[in-house]
């Protein structure tokens, strides 16, 4: 196998992770990128993985990882960062709990044909 087949070959984990985002069951609501940018404090925030929203609220001081990071992802997308920190499956199921909505589909990079394709990277 050469270097390159390797490095796009995502591994079975990356398939497992890929697969429970996909998992989240659909909501027909859609929120913006500048309605999102509203909720960027400790008292209301949201934030955006995959091209879905998230209310984060009521985590943020439950988070491993602490407050404070999560809290600069308030409002924007934290898709690289999430991703980035290799969070586990576990993590990823616990997303789930705060889903509220979908990004308009002009506005996502993911979810829709020809998107960038992020679980074909090297973690
Ligand atoms: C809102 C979505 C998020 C959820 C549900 C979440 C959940 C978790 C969970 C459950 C862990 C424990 C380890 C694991 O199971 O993977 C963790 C750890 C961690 N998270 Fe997050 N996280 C989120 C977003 C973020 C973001 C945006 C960052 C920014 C870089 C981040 C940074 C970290 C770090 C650095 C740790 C490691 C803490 C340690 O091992 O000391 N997380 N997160």
């Amino acid at each position: 196998m050469s270097t390159a087949t390797a490095i796009f070959t995502p591994s079975p984990h990356e398939f497992n992770y890929v697969n429970l985002v996909k998992s989240h069951e659909n909501t027909d609501v859609e929120f913006s990128l500048e309605e999102i940018a509203d909720h960027d404090n400790l008292m209301d925030c949201w934030t955006v993985i995959y091209d879905r929203v998230y209310d984060i609220t009521d985590f943020i001081k439950k988070h491993p990882g602490g407050a404070d990071i999560l809290l600069e992802y308030g409002g924007r997308d934290a898709t690289i960062a999430f991703r980035g920190t290799g969070h586990s499956s576990f993590a990823v199921k616990a997303l789930e709990k705060y889903y509220i909505g979908d990004l308009p589909i002009h506005q996502r990079l993911f979810r829709k044909q020809g998107g960038i394709v992020l679980s074909n990277m090297p973690a």
